[in-house]
């Protein structure tokens, strides 16, 4: 397996911290949000949607209770039962004027003693024992408290579901005389349910004890039962087994998870279902979450670029700094003998001459002495300045140690490398040092190309031998060999 670089390795290791962390705090803050959205639903909106709508309910049903306990209490309609129900119309009259000046949908009265049921437009029937329809007049009869409400078909209304309120009628001397009260159709409740499911994005309805979808704010709902419908279908057991406190319940419908408040009604006998899909709740979370990772990811991209180029311009200057001199900002020793094997290795590929200059500072240790190594160090800087300005670009100038330079020429024959020396050498020896007594700095050079198969070590010695003549040979001039 190839290695992977030590950089790489590094920014790898960022990119990964960085993103794990990123994820971890967003998906965290997503969850944190997501369960308080939740927690939030379950406990406190949806609960209070309940608690509303069952106080409507209550202030509803409490006007027709109070309208009932007036008609069971009416003097005209206990005088007309214990005075044998002589006038059918009167009383017809009179239930007609508590539908109309009430705007309830229905009035009745059932008498103990006929057993006629009266209603607004005269006598709709007598009730009996064995009819199932009627059950809920011999139930009130025996029942110990004075009303009741009841939610049934009504008979005389083409059996529109209706909540009756059945109060009962009792003499001057307290005996049982009938039952009275008024109808409500449950077209009102429909519309607080609408107007709820409008405002709050829920889902209202009503199911009786037997798990039967009995009002939804949608008259066309179909009425079948929870008890058979996917998904609500799991928990409608419990929902119909739980009388007591309002219940929260969730279950999933298509993936989705639906959280569901339910509360027993016990004026209706019925069970309030409020339930929301939390999907549509979960939308902003859901956005804030793809932001975030969006932020995350740019982050981490901007970091990456950031710690990429600053680790690269770290690099590249720890590098220029290994390569190069202090003192005179050539390449220094180790440099140059890198470039030296490179030009080696091409020289045996391709047919080119390849020369070498060796320089030495005539008489520097004298400098040195005379000027101070302050002084000595300045020359140094001038010759190497003056070194590089006279070779060509191409050509690899260093400092080889001490007061000794060294110059590789590529594509450069002896003869041109020689001529180069020769400008140099002149180049040095008319310069201005600026140096006390009007000391003149000279250099000696020593010229050789390189040839094939020679190893470093042979070339510089060559180069050395040679410059050793030019010292001899009184300095300030250039040896090549022959
Ligand atoms: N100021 C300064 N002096 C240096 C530096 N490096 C080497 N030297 C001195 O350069 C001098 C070189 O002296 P030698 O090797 O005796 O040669 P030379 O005096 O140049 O005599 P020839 O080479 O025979 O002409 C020594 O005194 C070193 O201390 C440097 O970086 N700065």
């Amino acid at each position: 397996m190839p290695r992977i670089p030590k950089r790489i390795r590094l920014l790898l290791l960022v990119a990964i911290l960085l993103i794990g962390g990123f994820l971890s705090t967003s998906i965290a803050s997503y969850v944190v949000s997501r369960d308080a959205l939740r927690e939030g639903l379950i406990s406190s909106a949806l609960p209070l949607t309940g608690d509303n709508i069952y106080s409507e309910i209550q202030k509803d049903m409490l006007r027709p209770v109070f309208i009932s306990s007036q008609m069971a209490h009416d003097t005209f309609v206990r005088d007309w039962l214990l005075a044998g129900e002589q006038d059918p119309t009167q009383l017809s009259r009179f239930l007609r004027e508590v539908k109309i000046k009430n705007g309830t949908f229905s009035s009745f009265l059932v008498s103990a003693k006929t057993m006629r049921y009266y209603h607004s437009d005269g006598i709709l029937k007598t009730v009996a024992e064995d009819d199932s329809r009627d059950a809920w007049y011999f139930r009130v009869a025996k029942m110990p408290q004075e009303f009741e409400t009841n939610v049934d078909p009504d008979l005389a209304n083409r059996d529109k579901m209706t909540i009756f309120i059945n109060y009962k009628i009792f003499d001057y001397e307290g005996q049982f005389i009938g039952v009275t009260g008024v109808g409500i159709t449950l077209d009102t409740m429909r519309h607080l349910l609408q107007n709820y499911e409008a405002r709050f994005q829920r889902r209202i309805y009503f199911v009786n004890q037997a798990g039967q979808v009995m009002l939804t704010g949608d008259d066309q709902q179909a009425r079948t039962s929870i008890l058979q419908q996917e998904g609500i279908g799991e928990v409608a057991h419990k929902i119909l087994n739980h009388q007591t406190e309002p219940m929260a319940v969730t279950y999933s419908l298509n993936e989705q998870l639906v959280l569901l408040n339910t509360r027993f009604i016990p004026e209706l006998g019925w069970y309030l279902i409020v339930e929301q899909n939390e999907t549509a709740d979960l939308r902003p979370v859901q956005t804030m979450f793809q932001f975030n990772l969006l932020i995350s990811a740019l982050v981490t991209l901007l970091v990456l670029f950031i710690a990429t180029y600053s680790i690269n311009r770290s690099q590249s200057y720890l590098e220029t700094l290994a390569k190069t001199d202090g003192l005179t900002r050539l390449l220094n020793r180790h440099a140059f003998e890198a470039v030296l094997t490179q030009k080696r290795s091409e020289l045996t590929r391709r047919q080119r001459s390849v020369s070498g200059i060796l320089i030495d500072i005539d008489f520097f240790k004298q400098v040195n002495d005379q000027f101070g190594h302050t002084a000595g160090d300045e020359v140094l800087r001038q010759v190497a300045n003056l070194l590089r300005k006279t070779a060509r670009s191409s050509d690899t100038v260093a400092r080889w140690g001490g007061e000794e330079f060294v110059i590789l020429l590529d594509d450069c024959s002896k003869a041109m490398a020689l001529e180069l020396a020769e400008r140099l050498r002149k180049v040095v020896a008319h310069f201005d040092f600026s140096l006390p007594d009007s000391y003149q700095v000279t250099i000696s050079l020593g010229v050789v190309e390189l040839l094939q198969g020679e190893t470093e070590v042979e070339f510089f010695q060559r180069a050395d031998q040679l410059l050793y003549a030019a010292k001899s040979s009184g300095r300030n001039c250039v040896m090549a060999d022959l």
